[in-house]
């Protein structure tokens, strides 16, 4: 196989230096104050054997020869060839790579696979690396059922989740988790074989257009993770996921989603929003943990600090009797209310001096129920207690009120996590409005926009508050919108169809439900939508009674079926009772008209009433014939 590959001395424009050190001993190399650049002349690179095939490329036994005037040295390595990319996008992501590289040794990263290097073979970006044993991945394989023992699983899923911490606080996100890419040395210690490959490759177009570049694999990937500029931003809460499904297949012994195709996961996990399944029977706050990752929205999700305290607390449970009993205490419940979990409201725990206003439930217009409108934090019960209470002073009340701490939520600058912002500069390509994720007291924001793939960071200064979306309004295009960004379904006589929000992505793309449509068969009646083209209907907003109505059309299909059938029910029974009346009353007179010919009153009274009755009835009558002819 290795003969195939040629090894080409200049294949690329770009220079390549000699690295220099060992890189077996990289961590020693690590300390040196201006370290060496990670381009590998592909001359000294040996391909000889593929030892894996992965999503992003194959894997080969190598040699890497290094020498100089003292040291002339082979060493075994495993290099990660990856898929070709355009040529115009080899030299960003080398760019990319060496300033990851910069950051790995400078932080002095322990748990990451030591890396060597980083070369071009034959137009194909090959990525050296120090070879291990093998992968947690084959060590399944290798074991009868193909799982781990829980207390491996723990040790291996500590060292991970501190490695992944580490890079997140560089800003690296892995986006790769999974058994294969953890790499086992001789002495059964974990590293992240992947160290964001996924993320280097962002932006990234394959030359090949049958070859579609996904961020991640898919049997491990998040719901924001498919179509990232769409249901986005990746973020660290996207690793959650993909760590936690990691973790479901040490256990199990089998992957998630094992035997669907891609495009039933992505149906399973972005459509359906089905989640892995986590087994019964693990210590309480694995299992927490765990359900946690696969939360839907990447903001109810824990951290990696969150997963590695469960983690560790799990490390001396105890199993006996087909149970684990938690030696540590039971965990807080993490289950959800009113649309967060304690992972969300532990992202931002509350401070003495903190502005506070109620806490609006998740995308909903209403507030949490708490005696609370604006106040600020004057004490913590607990410091460290998320779900504790606190202490705050709310204007024109003598003393503090104690509040739940998940009922409020801190205010700075005017913003809070969750409110709807756009950039003062909207001379931007991504859509203007966007969810606020996070607002730090120092004033740094996050912000999540559709159109873009990662989340905007700035300053509290460069966003302001807009309108929100909530979920159950219902939204129009703008008449200004030609082609909207999305496919837009239209009204059966033409226009554009009025949908109601479903559902509210963490970049503030809506999921629009059309209610008002009849569909038939797989139909979708399920569309996105960018808040940007949209503007929301209502009752109040609709001039006049016939557009009223035909907004309550919007409600459900079956309004103008019901509400057609009820009109022609109505004229039936209208007609058919005036047609009655009418008859009984031609009836009547025609009896009292035999009965006023047929006997003269004494008085004659009956007489004179007949006769000024009598044009009447052959009024009537004319009438009646009439119709009835
Ligand atoms: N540095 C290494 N040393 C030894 N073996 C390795 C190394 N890297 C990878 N391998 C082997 O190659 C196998 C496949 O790795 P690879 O990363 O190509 O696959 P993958 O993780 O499934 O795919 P991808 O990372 O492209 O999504 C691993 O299970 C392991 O056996």
């Amino acid at each position: 196989m290795a003969k195939d590959i040629e090894v080409s001395p200049s294949g690329t424009a770009f220079d390549y230096e000699l690295y220099e050190g060992d890189p077996d001993h990289l961590r020693t190399v690590v300390a040196a104050p201006t370290p060496a650049g990670p381009y590998i002349d592909p001359a000294s690179i040996k391909l000889k054997h593929r030892i894996g095939r992965g999503y992003f490329g194959d894997v080969w036994s190598a040699t890497h020869h290094q020498s100089a005037t003292d040291y002339d040295e082979n060493h075994e390595v495993a290099i990660k060839m990856l898929h070709p990319i355009n040529e115009d996008q080899v030299k960003s992501f080398l760019s990319k790579f060496e300033e990851l590289w910069v950051n790995l040794k400078s932080k002095q990263i322990q748990g990451v696979c030591c890396l060597h290097g980083i070369s071009v073979i034959s137009g194909k970006i090959c990525i050296a690396m120090r070879s291990y044993e093998g992968s947690v991945g084959d060590k399944m394989a290798r074991l009868k059922g193909g799982k781990l023992q829980l207390p491996d699983v723990l040790r291996y899923g500590i060292e991970l989740a501190k490695v992944i911490q580490e890079l997140h606080s560089m800003n690296v996100l892995v986006l790769n988790l999974k058994p294969t890419n953890f790499l086992l040395n001789e002495h059964d210690e974990v590293f992240l074989g992947d160290f964001g490959i996924p993320y280097l490759l962002l932006g990234v177009q394959p030359p090949d257009s049958d070859l579609v570049l996904r961020l991640g694999t898919p049997n491990y990937m998040a719901p924001e993770q498919w179509e990232p500029e769409v249901r986005g931003p990746i973020t660290c809460e996207t690793d959650a996921w993909g760590f936690g499904c990691s973790i479901i297949e040490m256990l199990t012994g089998v992957q998630p989603w094992f035997g669907k195709s891609v495009q039933d996961i992505y149906r399973s996990v972005v459509i359906n929003h089905e989640k892995p399944q986590v087994l019964g029977g693990l210590p309480t706050a694995i299992e927490n943990v765990l359900n946690g990752c696969f939360e839907y929205d990447l903001r109810n999700r824990p951290l990696m600090v969150d997963i590695l305290e469960a983690f560790e607390s799990s490390k001396n449970d105890v199993y006996s009797e087909g149970e684990w009993s938690d030696i540590g205490g039971t965990l807080s419940n993490k289950s959800k209310t009113r649309g967060f979990t304690t992972w969300y409201l532990s992202k931002d725990l509350l401070r003495v001096g903190d502005t506070i206003r109620s806490r609006k439930l998740f995308n909903s217009r209403k507030s949490q129920d708490s005696p609370v409108l604006e106040g600020s934090v004057v004490g913590l019960e607990k410091d460290t207690d998320r779900d504790g209470f606190v202490l705050v002073r709310v204007p024109n009340l003598p003393s503090p009120l104690r509040v739940n701490a998940s009922t409020i939520e801190r205010v700075t600058g005017g913003l809070t996590a969750g409110d709807w912002v756009c950039l003062v500069n909207e001379n931007v390509k991504h859509s203007s409005m966007g969810i606020l994720l996070s607002v730090q007291r120092d004033g740094n924001v996050t912000v999540g926009f559709l159109g873009l793939e990662t989340l905007w960071a700035g300053r509290s200064s460069e966003v302001e508050k807009v309108d929100p979306f909530f979920v159950g309004q219902f939204v129009q295009l703008k008449s200004n919108v030609e082609t909207p960004r999305f496919e837009w379904p239209q009204k059966r006589g033409g226009g554009w169809a009025t949908g109601r929000i479903s559902q509210i992505l963490s970049n503030g793309c809506l999921v629009v439900q059309f209610p008002g449509r009849m569909v038939f068969g797989d139909e979708p009646n399920m569309f996105l939508a960018d808040p940007d083209e949209v503007i929301q209907v209502s009752f109040d907003t609709c001039p006049g009674m016939i557009v009223k109505y035909q907004h309550l059309e919007d409600f459900h299909w079956s309004i103008r079926p019901l509400s057609i059938a009820f009109s022609i029910f109505t004229a039936v029974k209208l007609g058919v009772s005036v047609g009655k009346c009418i008859n009984a009353k031609l009836k009547k007179d025609r009896k009292n008209h035999e009965t006023s010919n047929d006997s003269r009153a004494p008085d004659g009274n009956v007489g004179r009433k007949s006769a000024w009755l009598r044009p009447n009835i052959m009024f009537k009558e004319g009438a009646v014939t009439a119709t009835a002819r």
